[in-house]
């Protein structure tokens, strides 16, 4: 069977979450964000290994949840950089896979299904993301609080993870990208200015990025309503 690895990154200090714990160790539903993330990679079946990069202050305690949940997928759990883009950098270094699936520690409402149908993108096009089609209105402001654009709603998607890459295309374009010294918010970026054609691959809505304090609310909501319809059995 056709596998990939994956790189989980939690290395963020979660500025816009305000926190005095990082948010990706934050309880939901009395478990660490980070290990309801884990846990599905975990149980998928086309994810062969998992490379989880954490702040240098929280490798062994990230190290303790793996052993006590039993995430036997996760081989290595190392420190992240300064920004995203150099924690994942970081965590490409460790995988042997040829094909890998980047995700945010704290994005927890991923399912199997989405991870599947993003490897299946990158497999069948060569790189894929999960997108959603944005719902509001987008404009474009001006420095001076004015609109200056509405782009067509039809062609705007907001991206999510899991995106999945050729391992070594990937590092590749991080290593272009380092040199240039762009910085993208996410790794497709990194290989479409290098000309790659990234597969969007319809992802879901309650796959969110807890980000801002709201959002944990968001995740109580989504939680209980999968615990309502029986959506968090899986074995
Ligand atoms: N140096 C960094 C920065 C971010 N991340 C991870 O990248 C994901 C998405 O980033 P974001 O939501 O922006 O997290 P933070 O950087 O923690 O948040 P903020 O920008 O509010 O500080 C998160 O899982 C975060 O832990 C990382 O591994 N290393
Ligand atoms: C990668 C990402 O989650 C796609 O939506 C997002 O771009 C991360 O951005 P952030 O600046 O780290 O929030």
């Amino acid at each position: 069977m056709r596998q990939a690895g994956a790189v989980i990154v939690a290395a963020g200090r979660g500025t816009r979450m305000g926190t005095a714990e990082s948010k990706q160790y934050l309880l939901l539903d009395g478990k660490p964000i980070i290990v309801h993330t884990l846990e599905v990679f975990q149980r998928e079946p086309l994810v062969s290994e998992i490379v989880l990069v954490t702040g240098e202050q929280d490798v062994e305690r990230c190290r303790q949840w793996v052993s006590s949940y039993g995430l036997n997928k996760v081989t290595k759990v190392i420190p992240g950089g300064s920004e995203r883009q150099d924690s994942v950098y970081k965590g490409l270094q460790e995988l042997a896979a040829e094909w890998v699936l980047v995700h945010d520690g704290v994005r927890p409402f991923v399912t199997g299904a989405l991870i599947h149908a993003c490897c299946e993108g990158a497999w069948e096009s060569g790189a894929s993301v999960l997108a959603v089609p944005v719902k509001d209105t987008v404009k474009v402001i001006d420095g001076e609080g004015f609109v200056s654009a509405t782009p067509d709603r039809r062609s705007l998607w907001a991206i999510q993870t899991p995106q999945a890459f050729r391992r070594l295309e990937l590092i590749e374009a991080h290593e272009a990208a380092r040199r240039d010294g762009f910085s993208g918010t996410d790794d497709s970026m990194l290989v479409e200015r290098r000309g790659t054609r990234v597969k969007i691959v319809e992802g879901d809505y309650s796959n969110i990025k807890i980000t801002t304090p709201e959002d944990l609310d968001f995740a109580a909501w989504i939680r209980s309503g999968r615990q309502r319809r029986g959506e968090d059995k899986h074995d």
